[in-house]
């Protein structure tokens, strides 16, 4: 494949993503589309990523892959991941230009249908995503929405432990599932508690976790792991969709529904004609200090999607939350795509 690297749309921890122009008309690939660049410090993840997608297959909800390519950049090796173009970007983009005011009700219904009909195909394959996110599901110009972003996706198996003896941030901490805060669980069921977050922020247009600025993330560690309190339920929101939040939203992982059950609620199971897609004219407003998800682990309202391993073997959740939120400032390095804490 023959591609010109155009504008950058996009820009994740450790890559840029740009619109590619495919140069050789063969009709094997679409004439735009979207490349997923890093410098030797990402390649691993981009590849693990390809693997991912490749695994997946072809699923209408889920950003396609069409290979990968290395090219040398102003003497620099990139490596490329070609993948569909989101001419519209991701929905936490389109989301914060509403002002805080969130999505219609009825649009809401229709992007968390087909997420979850992402996440059904995910899960069926043995994959669980990690980090669901509005950042990670895009938006086409036909109003279509599909998941994106595998970089952190893993395979299950049956175990959701990625590590029994350490206390691992996988993710991004507002989207965390309590199971995963306090047993380091990424499995199917974290996935479901992420989508139940990002559809919160779809239609109120602000977290889940209401959390003040400059605090300190594990205090929303302790709320999400410990405790009774779940995320905010829109008050503005239908029965059915407080109802379909708080089967996502239950704390036992074995309990909650699964993204298969949910596709039989009433919030998403509706014929879709019934629906105007009047959401599709967007009023662009202003951007407003709106909270979105953190970017970066060392501002709160900045985070970006991570992990963090504090290589300690601690049996209980408080004493595993403990042992992160005592004591002075934690040591913050990053190496790869991961954040430790020691
Ligand atoms: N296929 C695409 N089409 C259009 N825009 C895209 C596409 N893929 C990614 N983007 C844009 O680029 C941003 C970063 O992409 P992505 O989340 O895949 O990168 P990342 O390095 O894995 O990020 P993160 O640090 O969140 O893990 C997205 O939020 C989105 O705005």
């Amino acid at each position: 494949m023959e591609w010109v690297r155009g504008e950058t749309v996009g820009f994740g921890t450790f890559s840029t993503v740009s619109v590619a122009t495919n140069t050789r008309d063969s009709g094997d690939f679409p004439a735009i589309m979207a490349v997923k660049s890093s410098d030797s410090y990402g390649a691993a993840s981009l590849s693990k990523e390809k693997s991912v997608l490749d695994s997946l297959g072809d699923c209408p909800e889920i950003v396609r892959c069409y290979g990968e390519d290395l090219t040398v950049e102003n003497g620099e090796k990139m490596h490329n991941l070609l993948l569909e173009y989101a001419s519209r970007g991701s929905l936490a983009t389109h989301v914060k230009k509403l002002g805080g005011e969130g999505l219609p009700e009825s649009t809401v219904r229709r992007h968390t249908g087909s997420v979850l009909r992402g996440l059904r195909h995910i899960h069926a394959i043995g994959f669980a995503h990690c980090d669901i996110k509005l950042g990670n599901i895009l938006l086409f110009n036909d109003g279509a929405v599909k998941i994106a972003d595998f970089g952190l996706a893993r395979r299950v198996d049956g175990d959701l432990t990625p590590s029994k003896k350490s206390v691992e941030i996988r993710g991004t901490p507002l989207y965390m599932a309590p199971e995963s805060v306090n047993e380091n669980e990424y499995g199917s069921a974290a996935d479901v508690w992420a989508l139940g977050c990002a559809v919160v922020e779809m239609f109120s247009g602000k977290t889940a976790w209401s959390v003040k600025e400059g605090s300190h993330f594990m205090s929303l560690l302790i709320r999400i792991g410990v405790g009774d309190e779940l995320p905010k339920i829109p008050e503005m929101l239908s029965e059915e969709g407080k109802d379909f939040l708080l089967k996502c939203f239950v704390k036992d992982p074995e309990k909650r529904w699964t993204a298969e059950m949910l596709l039989n609620h009433s919030f998403v199971a509706v014929d879709l004609e019934d629906y105007h897609r009047e959401d599709f004219v967007v009023k662009f407003k202003e951007e407003e200090k709106v909270l979105m998800s953190p970017k970066c682990p060392f501002e709160f309202h900045d985070w970006e999607s991570f992990t963090s391993d504090s290589h300690t073997s601690l049996d209980s959740p408080v004493e595993r939350l403990g042992s992160l939120v005592s004591g002075s400032s934690p040591d913050w390095s990053v190496g790869g795509s991961w954040v430790t804490v020691r």
